[in-house]
């Protein structure tokens, strides 16, 4: 063996293999982006009532009692998984046992198959709770909540899509690049508000032309949700980023956009 095939010999296979890796945890970024994906537009339409085969209010008929356990079961899931998970402790703990570069990846596609879960089983709870009979006024309603989807989703490219989903991740491992730290940042709707991707779900689920008892239950414990995960996702933002973010929680509103600047 000539001296350079020595050094291909032991250095190839290490390089390989982790090439491959790299390779694997990329392709895997990107199924479980567009793993979210599809959930993100399966909810859409789930809550609007709109092209998919099984909304918020259709599904297997049960009784009420056994219909209100069963969500809040669903919902409770997915409140544990999606929070829990998101801690700095929690991230801490299990990068132990999955790789850093995946552990965002890993985190949407557990969170997006709770929420797929979530939608299969739920149970409708079809008793109106207001249907508006006005045309415009219904799809004035229609409009707002398909604006709060907008909202949701023109935030997140705001903030930082590709790193909100894993893909920014997988893509420096990729490339052996290092990733950057967090940085904290107010673009555009966050100038107005500190959690405008919440903002976004609160109308979208809020604003229905027709609310049965079903959606009412979803829109509450996804509501008190979303203000539970802010008191926890602040903590986080707070150790993160210090007095900046301290600042910033007294200088802009946290979901409604009226408290001027200090
Ligand atoms: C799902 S996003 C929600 C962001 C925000 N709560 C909202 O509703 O628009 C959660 C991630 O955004 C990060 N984040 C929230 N506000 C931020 C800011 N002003 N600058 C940088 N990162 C932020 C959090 O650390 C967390 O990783």
């Amino acid at each position: 063996m000539t001296q350079i095939d020595h050094q291909v010999h032991s250095i190839g296979p290490e390089v390989a293999g982790s090439c491959i890796f790299r390779f694997i945890a990329f392709l895997y970024g990107i199924a479980a982006y567009l793993v979210f994906f599809v959930t993100i537009l399966y909810a859409i339409g789930f809550v609007m009532g709109l092209v998919v085969p099984k909304s918020i209010d259709t599904g297997t008929d049960t009784s009420t009692v056994e219909a209100v356990i069963i969500n809040l079961l669903l919902m409770a899931l997915f409140a544990v998984q999606h929070s829990v998970m998101a801690r700095q402790r929690f991230k801490a703990w299990w990068t132990q046992y999955v790789p850093k570069p995946i552990e965002r990846s890993t985190y949407v596609l557990l969170a997006s198959l709770s929420l797929l879960l979530l939608f299969w089983q739920w149970r409708p709870l079809p008793a109106i709770v207001w249907d508006v009979q006005d045309p415009d006024f219904a799809v004035t309603l229609a409009t707002l909540s398909f604006a709060g989807w907008v909202l949701v989703f023109t935030s997140t490219f705001v903030i930082n899509h590709f790193e909100l989903f894993g893909l920014n991740q997988v893509t420096n491992h990729l490339l052996d690049k290092e990733a950057p730290p967090p940085r904290f940042r107010t673009p555009l709707f966050y100038k107005f508000v500190r959690h405008p991707i919440y903002l976004g779900f609160i109308i979208a689920f809020w604003a229905a032309p027709t609310m049965t008892v079903g959606h009412l239950l979803f829109a509450s414990v996804t509501t008190l949700y979303i203000l539970v995960g802010i008191a926890l996702e602040e903590r986080d933002l707070i150790d993160l980023f210090g007095d900046e973010y301290r600042q910033y929680k007294q200088r802009v509103s946290m979901l409604i956009p009226w408290r001027k600047s200090a």
